[in-house]
């Protein structure tokens, strides 16, 4: 279904300039989806065509309100970001570490905002089934001058998740000046053009994504924002003098979770033994082979399969993607 209609020859251009979030000047606004939640059809074909489905005002106010104040007590008492109690989020002018989205003192929060009735109602008629949601989350508390989110596709990142789609959620008002999310639009039938060419994480070049395509809108709390993992998107710079508080998931199906939390048992040079929460997957054991992406000791460090068996050990909380009876990816346990 998020498949490419085509298949789109790997860039591969070291001496490719890289694109620059900070030059990127949305021009284009997010239509508003809203009345696509009814026509399933009609919502899919949107989300093909452009790449993202805009939601205003659908989370539960109550679930947007609880999250707010549960993220924003995170950043007074845990990073001195905002003085406690402050609901404007005004920036105190201490740093966000960098790293810090995935950090245990967020746990809970998104899993909160989730399960509330009628936000699981709106996640069921986004993706056409019983929803649950991916177990990676990023928790965001950007300060204004940094960090922006480089220009990215989700899908280049995460081999083997299919049928899934990525979520944005602001949870304070976001206008333009806070550095909201913009996605160039339409721009999701190419395949992937992240640089193999370049080391790190493959940035984009600068000629290959149509400068007039990227969108963005003044974003309020209650709104969702869902991406495309073919999509180019990127953080915008946050010029104001408040903090940007937003987290981003991934809801997938419930019936059939590719992507699930799980906690290692036993593993032998070539498979793990892993036991789920979620009864749909219980104790499983899948083969691991060289195509495996292994990231269990940190999300940003691929492991050698030969090492495999020896970085891996029993008791380790992971995130795995599974195909069929293979891991396609074993990832440090995220916190949602
Ligand atoms: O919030 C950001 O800056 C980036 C978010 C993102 O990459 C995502 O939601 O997939
Ligand atoms: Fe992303």
């Amino acid at each position: 279904m998020n498949a490419p209609p085509k298949i789109f020859p790997p860039i591969d251009r070291p001496d490719a300039t890289n694109l620059d979030t900070l030059s990127i000047d949305p021009k284009r606004k997010f239509e508003v989806c809203n009345d696509l939640l009814d026509d399933h059809d009609a919502l899919e074909a949107f989300y093909e065509k452009n790449g993202y489905l805009f939601f205003r005002n659908v989370l539960d106010p109550d679930s947007v309100k609880e999250a707010r104040e549960a993220m924003l007590a995170v950043a007074a008492d845990e990073f001195g970001l905002v003085e406690k109690g402050d609901e404007t989020a005004k920036w105190t002018g201490k740093a966000y570490p960098p790293g810090s989205e995935e950090k245990p003192c967020f746990s809970g929060i998104s899993k909160r905002l989730v399960s509330y009735p009628r936000n699981q109602e709106v996640l069921a008629k986004i993706l056409g089934e019983e929803p649950s949601m991916v177990p990676i989350v990023q928790y965001r508390l950007y300060p204004p001058n940094g960090p922006v989110t480089m220009v990215h596709q989700d899908g280049f990142y995460s081999p083997g998740i299919h049928d899934y789609k990525p979520l944005w959620i602001p949870l304070t008002p976001c206008p333009r000046e806070v550095g909201g999310l913009t996605i160039a639009v339409g721009q999701n039938h190419k395949g992937y053009f992240h640089n193999l060419g370049k080391g790190g994480n493959f940035p984009i070049p600068d000629d290959v994504i149509d400068p007039d395509s990227w969108a963005t809108v003044d974003f309020e709390p209650g709104d969702l924002l869902v991406v495309h993992p073919y999509s180019p998107h990127a953080g915008l710079p946050n010029t104001s003098d408040r903090l940007r508080v937003t987290f981003d998931t991934r809801v997938q199906s419930a019936r059939n979770p590719t992507t699930f939390a799980a906690t290692v048992n036993s593993v032998t040079s070539d498979s793990i033994t892993l036991t789920s929460e979620d009864e749909n997957v219980g104790t499983v054991t899948l083969s691991v082979d060289p195509s495996t992406y292994i990231r269990v000791r940190d999300p940003g460090q691929k492991e050698k399969f030969e090492e495999f068996a020896d970085v891996t050990k029993p008791g380790m909380d992971l995130c795995v993607v599974r195909e069929g009876d293979r891991a396609a990816m074993l990832r440090m346990g995220s916190r949602p």
